[in-house]
C-alpha cells in the first residue's frame, strides 16, 4: 500500500478468516481505505496505529472475503421455476430456449440481472461469473449495484435473441468488449457457449478474440454423459481432445461443470492447466452427475464453486452450494476428505477469484487486495455453540446470517439490508415480467 493511503474505517470482529493464510484470526481487523485492505493485524494494535479511523465493531460475528459465484446466468432469474425436474436437453430445447428466443432482450437482462444481484449481495457473494445474452444489459445492472462481475460474450451458433449464428455472435462480441473494457468492476470473458452448439472455426476465432484482449475463455464442457457420448459417435473424439487439438486448453480457459472426466481427461486438465467451475446443485438437478472433486484436487487443478442459472438451481445461494459441495464429495467418494470444509471455502472464495479473471486483487483479505469482505453473524441458534467458525461457515451457518457486505470497501449490505437498492421497484418488475413469462407459457 501507499505511505499516503488513508484509513478511513477498521471493521473488527472476534473471528477473521483470511483464507490465505489459511486458518482463523482471533481478535483482528482490517483496515480500510481508498477501496482496499490498507492494514491487517491484532485489533490493539490497529487501535493505537489509527486512532482517529471509524471503528467498526461486529460483535458476533466471522469477517471473510466476498463469496465468488464462479458460474451463473444471472438474467435467469427471472425463469426460475418455469421448468423443473427434466434432464439437461430437454429443460434447454423443450423449454428454456424456446422461452428465452421469446422473452430475452436487453429489458428482460437487466431486470433479470438485477434480481440475481439482490439475491447474491444478501446472501454474501461479491463477485460473479456470468455467461448470458446482451452482456451490455446486465453490465448497467453491475455497475448500477455496486457488485462485481466478469460478463462473458457469448457465442453461440444458432438464431438466439442477440444473434443469427456464430459468426455474428463473434462480431457482436468484438464491439461489446470495447463498449464494456472501462466500466467499474467489471471484467469479461469470451463465452462459447458449449462444444455441441458451437463449431471448430467459431471456436478458434473465439480463442484468438479472446488472447487479443488478454480475456478468459468461459464454456459449459463434459456436462452430461450424453454429451461426450454423442461426441464420440458424431465426431469420434470427446469434447475434451476435440478443444484441445483446436488448441483452446490453457489457463485461460474456465471450464465448467465437468461430471464426466475419465482419467486421461484428467491428466490433460492439469497438464494444461485449466480451471473448472464446479456446481453440484445444478449438476444433482438436472440429473447430469457429480464431478469428482477429490480427483481435481489429488491433481492439484485448480477450481472454484458456482450456482449455474436460477432456472436449474434454483437458488443463487453459495453457502448452500458450499455446504452441497462439501458433502456431496463425501458422498460420492465414500471418503470423508473428499472436499474439506476449509478446501470448499477457499475454492468457494479464493479459487472462484482466480478461476474468473480477477487473479490475486479479490478472494483472500491480506493487505493490499480490494475490500470485498463480508460479516457473517453467528449469534443464531444454527451457529451455536461455536468451536470451529470455518466449520460454521461451511456446514451449518444459512445466508440469512450474512449481516454486512463490502465491495470495494463500499457497504452494499447493512445489517441485512441493501444501501443501495430499490426492492419494492425491482420486485414489482421481476413481477410484471413473470406474467407475461406465464401467460404465454399457458398458451403454448
Ligand atoms: C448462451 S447464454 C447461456 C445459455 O446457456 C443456457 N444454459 C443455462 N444453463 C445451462 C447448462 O447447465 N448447460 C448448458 N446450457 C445452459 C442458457 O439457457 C442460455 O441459453
Ligand atoms: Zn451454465
Amino acid at each position: 500500500m501507499s505511505e499516503k493511503t488513508v484509513v478511513e474505517y477498521v471493521l473488527a470482529a472476534p473471528w477473521l478468516v483470511p483464507i490465505r493464510p489459511h486458518g482463523v484470526l482471533e481478535q483482528h481487523g482490517l483496515a480500510i481505505g481508498q477501496g482496499r485492505i490498507c492494514d491487517l493485524g491484532p485489533q490493539v494494535e490497529l487501535r493505537a496505529r489509527y486512532p482517529s479511523a471509524r471503528w467498526i465493531d461486529l460483535p458476533h460475528h466471522v469477517l471473510l472475503p466476498g463469496l465468488v459465484n464462479s458460474h451463473t446466468h444471472a438474467a435467469m432469474s427471472l425463469l426460475r421455476g418455469l421448468a423443473d425436474d427434466l434432464p439437461l436437453m430437454t429443460w434447454l430445447e423443450q423449454h428454456i430456449w424456446p422461452a428465452e428466443g421469446r422473452f430475452v432482450g436487453p429489458e428482460f437482462v437487466a431486470t433479470g440481472t438485477r434480481l440475481a444481484i439482490a439475491e447474491m449481495l444478501r446472501g454474501g457473494t461479491t463477485c460473479f461469473n456470468d455467461m448470458y445474452f446482451y452482456p451490455e444489459a446486465a453490465a448497467q445492472a453491475v455497475v448500477e449495484s455496486g457488485i462485481r462481475a466478469s460478463l462473458g460474450q457469448v457465442v453461440i451458433d444458432f438464431p438466439t435473441a442477440q444473434s443469427r449464428d456464430a459468426g455474428d455472435a463473434l462480431r457482436r462480441a468484438e464491439m461489446q468488449i470495447l463498449q464494456l473494457r472501462d466500466l467499474p468492476r467489471i471484467r469479461q470473458s469470451i463465452a462459447p457457449h458449449a462444444p455441441y452448439t458451437v463449431p471448430d472455426h467459431a471456436l478458434r476465432e473465439a480463442k484468438a478474440l479472446a488472447r487479443s484482449h488478454g480475456l478468459f475463455l468461459h464454456m459449459h464442457v463434459h456436462e452430461t454423459a450424453q454429451e461426450v457420448e454423442n461426441a464420440l459417435s458424431q465426431d469420434g473424439r470427446r469434447p475434451l481432445q476435440r478443444l484441445d487439438e483446436l488448441g483452446l486448453l490453457d489457463e485461460h480457459f474456465l471450464a465448467v461443470h465437468m461430471t464426466q472426466l475419465t482419467t486421461e481427461d484428467l491428466d490433460l486438465v492439469a497438464q494444461r492447466g485449466l480451471r473448472l467451475a464446479h456446481c453440484p446443485e445444478s449438476n444433482l438437478k438436472l440429473g447430469s452427475g457429480i464431478a469428482d472433486v477429490a480427483q481435481w484436487q489429488a491433481r492439484g487443478i485448480p477450481f472454484g464453486i458456482g450456482t449455474d442459472g436460477a432456472a436449474s438451481n434454483n437458488d443463487l445461494d453459495l453457502f448452500g452450494e458450499l455446504r452441497t459441495a462439501a458433502l456431496l464429495a463425501k458422498g460420492r467418494d465414500g471418503d470423508t476428505m473428499a472436499l474439506a470444509a476449509a478446501v470448499a471455502l477457499e475454492a468457494a472464495t479464493l479459487g472462484g477469484a482466480m478461476a474468473c479473471g480477477w487473479g490475486d486483487s479479490i478472494g483472500s483479505l491480506e493487505i493490499g487486495k480490494l475490500a470485498d469482505c463480508i460479516a457473517v453473524d453467528l449469534d443464531h441458534p444454527a451457529t451455536q455453540p461455536l468451536y470451529d467458525p470455518i466449520s460454521q461457515l461451511v456446514y451449518c451457518a444459512g445466508r440469512d446470517q450474512v449481516s454486512h457486505v463490502w465491495v470495494n470497501g463500499e457497504l452494499l449490505v447493512n445489517e441485512g439490508r441493501w444501501t443501495r437498492l430499490d426492492w419494492p421497484g425491482l420486485r414489482a418488475q421481476a413481477q410484471t415480467w413473470a406474467r407475461r413469462i406465464a401467460a404465454k407459457d399457458r398458451q403454448a
